[in-house]
């Protein structure tokens, strides 16, 4: 599958300028924006009676397109402004529009809201009086349409700067905005679509989509589809849920070292480490891929010498939880000179202790921490954020907050080793990683437990195929 670009508002208006320079005029992309919202409003609502609600700049003149286009469908259009057009393509726009234009006071609710207010050039928080009128003529509304984002939403960042409300769907105009995809704004958008306006959308910033598998060659053996070492520790469950993913993701040879036997199935291989010495000699078997450090290794003085000999091991790393918590205390940067880059995967806590004086919006946080550790970063959350040292970075699909519960994130770490190992690029697979996981969530359903995760697998992986 081919991943979608996000561009942020910057590198959106250089898109259109670059567009332009082509020969398009504003007043045509304006044409094509406008359309590809009334396509949409008319597949969502019909003949219902329609309120567009449109602001000062350019996202108000895609408003009065709609509402012109939506007329000549036949709809009844009221178009209620906030003031009168501030730029020359929103004029035109307004110019065409045949009917009047009331004041936004005066909007009346009806079964369709196209709210046409600000997209892109929003620049600071709604009035009060304003986003109350957008909450209420939206949740009066039976369908909504937000065109290219919600008014009240930061393109960049996903901060709401003033109230919201949800909308059924949001057209994303020429390509996503960081957004569409970030939280909180996410959670507001309803159905995403983008409409395409014509616009060249080329970006370092991508959406994570469906990855490509191949299933392995006739020549493959056990090792040649991935050798994962997973270092147990203090709490045997967690390292055997990481190692139980690692080998239903695909790994074909997964062992789990630690001071004691672990769970999973008979297909995975228990090795006991009692002394970290011992894990070190099991990592120096040069069929190993990936090592796993993180899960249940715990805090200990034991655990930062097991650690030491995976960090030692030269092998490429997934490296979570208490192995976070420990490489904190020495500084994230100590990772930079390994001999590949490592697969980090910090939550919100983790990450504040790993990386807690970066600012910024939350693409931007996990960028300068892939570069400062040198790291694949796995920014996780409900709007997981992937960032490698070279500058790419890509945004997850929101995943089903059912994965907000014990041990999910040590699947995550299993599945990212094995694609890890199969792959051998750390960027390409983290973002498999998060993909399959926030699959396998939705095929496990509500009330799902880690195990469900690792169940569903299987078919999530089936899906790539
Ligand atoms: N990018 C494209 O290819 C195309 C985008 N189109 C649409 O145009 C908007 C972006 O238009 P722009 O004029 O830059 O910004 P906005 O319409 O979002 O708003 C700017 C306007 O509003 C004033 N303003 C900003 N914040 C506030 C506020 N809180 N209260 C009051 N006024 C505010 C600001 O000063 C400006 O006057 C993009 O999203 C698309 O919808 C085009 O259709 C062409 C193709
Ligand atoms: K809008």
């Amino acid at each position: 599958m081919i991943p979608r670009a996000i561009l942020t508002a910057a590198e959106m208006k250089a898109a259109e300028d670059a567009t332009m320079a082509s020969g398009v005029s504003v007043d045509q992309l304006m044409e094509r924006a406008g359309r590809a919202a009334a396509d949409i409003a008319w597949r969502m609502a019909g003949k219902a009676h329609v309120l567009v609600l449109c602001g000062p700049g350019n996202n108000g003149g895609d408003g009065y397109v709609v509402a012109r286009l939506l007329a000549e469908r036949g709809c009844e259009v009221q178009v209620a402004a906030l003031a009168d057009p501030a730029t020359d393509a929103a004029r035109n726009a307004r110019a065409q529009w045949p009917g009047p234009v009331d004041a936004i006071g005066d909007a009346r609710p009806a079964p369709m809201v196209v709210d046409a207010l600000f997209g892109t050039g929003l620049a600071r928080p709604l009035g009060a009086d304003l986003s109350a009128a957008l909450c209420d003529l939206v949740r009066k509304a039976r369908h909504s349409l937000a065109v290219d984002l919600p008014s009240g939403i930061e393109t960049d960042s996903g901060a709401l700067l003033s109230p919201v409300p949800f909308f059924d769907a949001t057209i994303a105009l020429g390509s996503l905005k960081p957004a569409h995809l970030l939280q909180p704004a996410a959670g507001f958008m309803g159905m995403t679509l983008v409409g395409e306006i014509g616009i060249a959308a080329e970006s370092a910033l991508l959406e994570i989509g469906r990855p490509t598998l191949v299933p392995p060659l006739p020549s493959a053996h056990k090792y040649s589809r991935g050798y994962v070492l997973v270092a147990g520790g203090a709490m045997a469950g967690a390292a055997s849920l990481a190692a139980d993913a690692a080998i239903r993701a695909g790994a074909g040879y997964v062992a789990l070292a630690g001071p004691e036997h672990g769970e999973g199935p008979l297909a995975l291989v228990q090795r006991l480490a009692v002394d970290p010495r011992t894990l070190a000699d099991l990592l120096a078997d040069e069929r190993v891929d990936v090592a796993v450090a993180g899960p249940g290794l715990g805090l200990n003085d034991k655990a930062e010498a097991r650690l030491e000999s995976v960090l030692a091991a030269g092998k490429r790393l997934v490296l979570d939880a208490d192995a976070l918590t420990l490489i904190a205390k020495r500084g994230a940067e100590t990772l930079a000179g390994l001999d590949a880059p490592p697969i980090l995967t910090p939550h919100e806590g983790e990450f504040a202790r790993l990386f807690g004086d970066i600012s910024g919006n939350k693409v931007e946080r996990a960028r300068e921490a892939a570069r400062r550790s040198g790291s694949v970063i796995i920014y996780k959350g409900n709007d997981s954020v992937v960032a490698s040292p070279d500058g790419r970075a890509a945004i997850a699909p929101p995943a089903p907050s059912w994965l907000a519960t014990a041990g999910t994130g040590d699947v995550l770490t299993g599945i990212a080793a094995a694609r890890y190992a199969a792959t051998g690029d750390p960027f390409e697979a983290a973002c498999e990683a998060v993909w399959l996981h926030g699959a396998a969530a939705r095929m496990a359903g509500p009330f799902l437990i880690a195990d469900d995760l690792i169940e569903a697998l299987p078919r999530a992986l089936a899906a790539c195929l």
